[in-house]
């Protein structure tokens, strides 16, 4: 055979070889979609496709999966759920679908600064848009176009800003102005006795005249806050106190639209957007046992078509899909009360003040939990959630072994029983080969990586290790009891640790520090606070710290304004209780935070990069929940940010915890990069 034959044999067997890979892959893509969603893959041509690897879960932006898949054809319809890693794209016809299929399966696609290899397989129906539809909160109502553009320029006009009196304040989040009556954020109640001397603007007239013709109302508002909303502001989640204003509130939407998240005390969270000239009916239950509140940012998520409903005939349905990013502009709203001057006495007795009732706590206005179901809750949406989200970035930033905890492995004998306890992604599952290894965590995605790494993990929770008391010779529990939200948790994981351990076996613990400084050295968790925004040292080399806590990104958060503690009491003085935003890179001044993690997608991989990431999802929801937000990133697409709960550790805390439990006894303590540091002996 002359040489240009063999090349070509060469050639064919390496294509031969690379559509196998891509079949393989594709299957195992295919099996991922029906073991983890549900989601079962037709064998035949449909015009229906699912695009792993291809959801906004990946960082794949909507108008470069649109972009690419009309490449083949007339796009009927694409679905992008929030926070998954895959979309499903309907043709027109079979043949596009079939096009598509034969051209991009296996294909690299940039999106941003993510590239993504796509993986497509034929699905049968449309099925799976049934499934993320959500329904309003009861009894609330959502009118658009309410007023017209005029009326909106007469009655933003009506607002003058530039005459301060009491009824106005510029509060951390907005800026408010009150006629009527003054809205007090100390009590957050009204003085029924102190009217304003300014009734409410007669500009308003001819539109409350509408809201009572409409039968959206059977009594004029006499009292009028309005909220101004600059990019990137919002309002905390709340309910209007009930004993202050009657049952049906109007909140008219002017300037730009938002997203007003609904919040039900089961969980439930309805993003509800707010079109600019549209007017919000809230009663009933929407009023009275729901939270309302825009959380602070600079886009929000809405549905890419113009309507809040994927279903025309459904106009009380919010579509989950088909989702674009909208800049937030100046939004400006006018909400209109009555007040009350009577006992609340509705159907909400829990959440009525009249009627002896809390103020809510929902999830989404994290405040340090007074129970243990508020500190279950509160790890579960901060902590949990949130490392199932991000597992796969974590994960591709812990390279690098703490050199004094391998050296707490390094010397234990050969063959001892060793359990990492919150193993995270393995990283010192490997460290001394001479160990029986075994870890554990909470987060199955990062159990998922550790298996893939070939080592022994399985999902547990660390105050629980299915493990046999007095079986290991040695435990490690590194950066994990911090995220423990209550003192009583934490020493309930110390004492899970101490009860794995044979009698004279040792356990290493590492927490965070709230000293990041410390005998006039500066942690590497400070000292780097000017690396470059993106937190990494260079393009392809994922940071790699010294300390468990490294944070990948540095990016500033200004879109979360710092100590941002939710509550319309944020305004002015009861905030104690709230956990407030830590910036990264930066001294701690509280104990008890939240940690920022902004999401990045990165190169990962081959089928990993879908198989992890498809793990991130078990919170359908986590894109709408409290514990997300998204930032911008230079270059203009924006990064999904988390925030993760800590308790950092004063000095001493620690020894402290672990002298309540009995039968050990503390051998060593120390500082080391930023964390306290304890090896327990079992007596
Ligand atoms: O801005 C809005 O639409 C809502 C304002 C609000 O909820 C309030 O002031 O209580
Ligand atoms: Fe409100
Ligand atoms: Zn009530």
């Amino acid at each position: 055979m002359d040489c240009t034959v063999v090349n070509n044999v060469k050639a064919a067997a390496r294509r031969g070889k690379e559509v196998k890979k891509v079949l393989r892959k594709q299957l195992k893509a295919s099996h991922t979609l029906l073991k983890h969603e549900g989601i079962s893959t037709a064998s035949q041509p449909t015009k229906n496709l699912v695009v792993a690897n291809g959801g906004l879960g990946n960082g794949v932006s909507r108008e470069d999966l649109s972009a690419a898949m009309k490449q083949f054809g007339n796009v009927e319809s694409l679905f992008m759920p929030p926070q998954k890693p895959y979309a499903f794209v309907t043709y027109r016809s079979e043949d596009d679908a079939r096009k598509a299929h034969t051209q991009l399966n296996g294909q690299k696609l940039q999106s941003g600064e993510n590239s993504v290899t796509l993986y497509l397989s034929y699905v049968d129906s449309e099925k799976h848009k049934e499934e993320v539809l959500v329904h309003f909160p009861e009894e609330l109502a959502l009118v658009e176009d309410f007023v017209s553009p005029e009326e909106e320029i007469l009655l933003l006009a009506a607002v003058d800003w530039s005459t301060s009196n009491q009824a106005q304040k510029a509060l951390k989040h907005r800026r408010v102005k009150h006629y009527g009556f003054e809205f007090r954020y100390d009590n957050n109640n009204v003085d029924k006795d102190k009217p304003l001397p300014a009734g409410l603007p007669e500009e308003c007239l001819p539109v409350l005249h509408r809201c009572l013709q409409d039968g959206h109302i059977n009594f004029l508002p006499d009292q009028l806050t309005v909220n101004q909303y600059e990019t990137g502001q919002g309002i905390p989640p709340h309910i209007d106190t009930h004993s202050a204003f009657e049952d049906t509130i109007l909140s008219l939407s002017l300037g730009a639209k938002t997203v007003m998240e609904f919040r039900h005390p089961d969980g439930r969270v309805v993003p509800v957007v707010l079109p600019e000239r549209s007017l919000l009916v809230m009663k009933g239950e929407s009023r009275y046992l729901w939270t309302h509140g825009i959380t602070p940012r600079k886009f929000d998520l809405v549905p890419a078509c113009e309507t809040q409903s994927a279903d025309h005939s459904e106009p009380n349905l919010v579509s989950h899909g088909g989702l674009t990013l909208s800049k937030r502009g100046t939004r400006t709203s006018f909400t209109f009360r009555k007040i009350r001057h009577e006992p609340c006495c509705c159907a909400f007795p829990s959440a009525c003040d009249s009627q002896g009732g809390s103020s809510p706590c929902p999830p989404s206005q994290p405040s340090l939990p007074s129970c243990h179901a508020d500190a279950t809750r509160l790890e579960e949406e901060y902590v949990h959630r949130v490392y199932d989200a991000i597992a796969s970035h974590f994960s591709s930033t812990r390279h690098t072994p703490w050199p004094r905890v391998c050296h707490f492995l390094s010397a234990l004998q050969p063959g001892s029983v060793l359990a990492d306890v919150g193993c995270g992604n393995g990283k010192y599952l490997g460290v001394n080969p001479q160990l029986i290894t075994v870890g554990c965590d909470r987060s199955s995605s990062l159990v998922q990586i550790c298996a893939e790494r070939g080592f022994n993990a399985f999902v547990s929770d660390a105050l629980s290790v299915p493990l046999r008391t007095d079986s290991c010779d040695a435990c490690i529990s590194i950066a994990v009891i911090h995220h423990f939200s209550t003192q009583e948790r934490r020493l309930a994981a110390v004492r899970e640790l101490v009860r794995l351990l044979k009698p004279g076996g040792q356990a290493l613990i590492y927490v965070w520090a709230y000293e990041q400084e410390y005998n006039k050295q500066k942690s590497k968790y400070l000292k780097d606070h000017n690396k470059p925004q993106n937190g990494e040292k260079s393009k392809d080399k994922p940071e790699e710290g010294q300390e468990p806590h490294e944070e990948p990104s540095v990016l500033t958060t200004s879109h979360l304004d710092n100590n941002y503690t939710g509550g319309l009491k944020d305004d002015s003085k009861m905030t104690e209780s709230k956990l407030s935003v830590h910036t990264n890179r930066t001294a701690f001044n509280s104990q008890d935070l939240l940690v920022p993690w902004h999401l990045k997608g990165r190169k990962t991989r081959g089928e990993e990069e879908f198989s992890s990431s498809l793990h991130t999802t078990n919170c359908p929801d986590s894109k709408l929940s409290p514990s997300v937000d998204t930032s911008q990133v230079p270059g203009g697409s924006s990064v999904p940010v988390f925030h993760r709960y800590y308790h950092v550790f004063q000095q001493g805390e620690l020894e402290q915890l672990c002298i309540e439990v009995t039968g050990v006894e503390v051998q060593t303590s120390y500082h080391d990069q930023g964390n306290w540091c304890v090896i327990l002996q079992k007596e």
